[in-house]
């Protein structure tokens, strides 16, 4: 970790400031994934043992978002919109999120191996390594194509929860994977468009500083046409049916075209109307996501009528 302006008075933090630092906001759809992955998949799970597993991604998730603030305080503390996070503020001391991150990944990931099964820890504990480390130490600092890699680390919890009740891996797990890892380029990336100085001052490679942002606009498109047929395939499972299909459809198409709009755009365009159509584009990312996996809840949840599935 490189140098960092902290205040290096006393450290005031309050419970927020902690609860912060595990990136609640962001982690609270990465945990509705992992909740789904878990109720959709072909195995009832004892309630209980679901509860702790939620709760141990849940854990494991904020606790590698504590292990991102340490390592990225630098980075942080030169961006805008990350320059009030706990530690560049002066409110946590570094060394303390690095014990938080490392005592609650830990707590995690052995819970989980007791209350469930070894695949599901393991799959926990190389998500957690796979953002602090391969993402966050590596991969952010050394190549504009971070976030393609390292959003597998987002991609993951769906599989977490599946092995959490099934103890594998299996197609439709790999599909919900695979939905999250497609997604995650048009989803930063359209953001990376609107909030582009700050990545610049900080020297983070990020695509639009690398490549320009007309790259970025082909990028974005490129990889929802892509995110498209998985989306589809994805329907096409034991654990789709009428319902995903149609939210799918539906959103495809509206992300589709917010990624077509963007892609035909001009910097006097963005400059004309404030980036409004990168940032409509952002918040339908977000929409994207939760009603995807909100359908595939709801198909699971219909089944038992006879209504939910193919
Ligand atoms: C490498 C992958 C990713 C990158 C670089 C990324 C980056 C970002 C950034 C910079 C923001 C801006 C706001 C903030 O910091 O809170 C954001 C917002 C958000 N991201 Fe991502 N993201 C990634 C993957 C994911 C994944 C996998 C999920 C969930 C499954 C997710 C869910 C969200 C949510 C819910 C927000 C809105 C938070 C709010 O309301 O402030 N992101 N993302
Ligand atoms: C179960 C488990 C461990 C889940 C982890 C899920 C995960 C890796 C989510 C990544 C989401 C995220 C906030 C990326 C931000 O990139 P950034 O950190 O570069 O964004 P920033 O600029 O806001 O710091």
């Amino acid at each position: 970790m490189s140098d960092i302006s902290v205040n290096d008075s006393v450290y005031e933090a309050n419970m927020g400031d902690y609860f912060a630092l595990l990136k609640p906001r962001v982690m609270s759809l990465v945990v509705f994934t992992a909740l789904v992955g878990l109720l959709v998949a072909p195995v009832p799970v004892h309630p209980f043992i679901g509860f702790v597993g939620i709760l141990c991604i849940a854990v494991g998730a904020g606790a590698s978002g504590a292990l991102n603030m340490w390592w990225d305080a630098d980075i942080d503390s030169q961006m805008k919109r990350t320059a009030g996070r706990p530690i560049p503020s002066g409110r946590v001391a570094p060394g303390e999120a690095l014990a938080i991150g490392l005592a609650l990944s830990s707590f995690a990931i052995v819970l989980l191996a007791l209350a469930t099964n070894f695949l599901a820890a393991f799959l926990l504990a190389f998500t957690v390594f796979f953002y602090a480390v391969i993402y966050s130490m590596w991969l952010k600092r050394s190549t504009p194509q971070n976030i393609v890699i390292g959003g597998a680390a987002g991609a993951f919890p769906p599989m977490i929860g599946w092995a959490i009740a099934t103890g594998g891996v299996s197609i439709e797990s790999v599909l919900m994977f695979g939905l999250i890892f497609m997604w995650t380029p048009p989803h930063f990336w359209s953001l990376a468009l609107f909030v582009k100085s700050d990545y610049g001052n900080a020297g983070v490679p990020m695509l639009t500083e690398t490549h320009g942002r007309d790259a970025t606009r082909r990028h974005i498109l490129i990889y929802m046409l892509l995110l498209v047929p998985v989306a589809l395939g994805l329907g096409l499972t034991s654990i789709g049916g009428p319902i995903y299909m149609s939210v799918a459809v539906i959103m495809n198409a509206w992300f589709l075209k917010g990624s077509y709009d963007i892609w035909r755009r001009t910097d006097a365009d963005c400059e004309a109307d404030k980036h409004a159509v990168e940032i409509n584009a952002f918040k339908v990312s977000l929409y994207y996501l939760f009603l995807h996996f909100g359908a595939l809840l709801a198909e699971a949840a219909l089944r038992p009528y006879g209504l939910g599935g193919w």
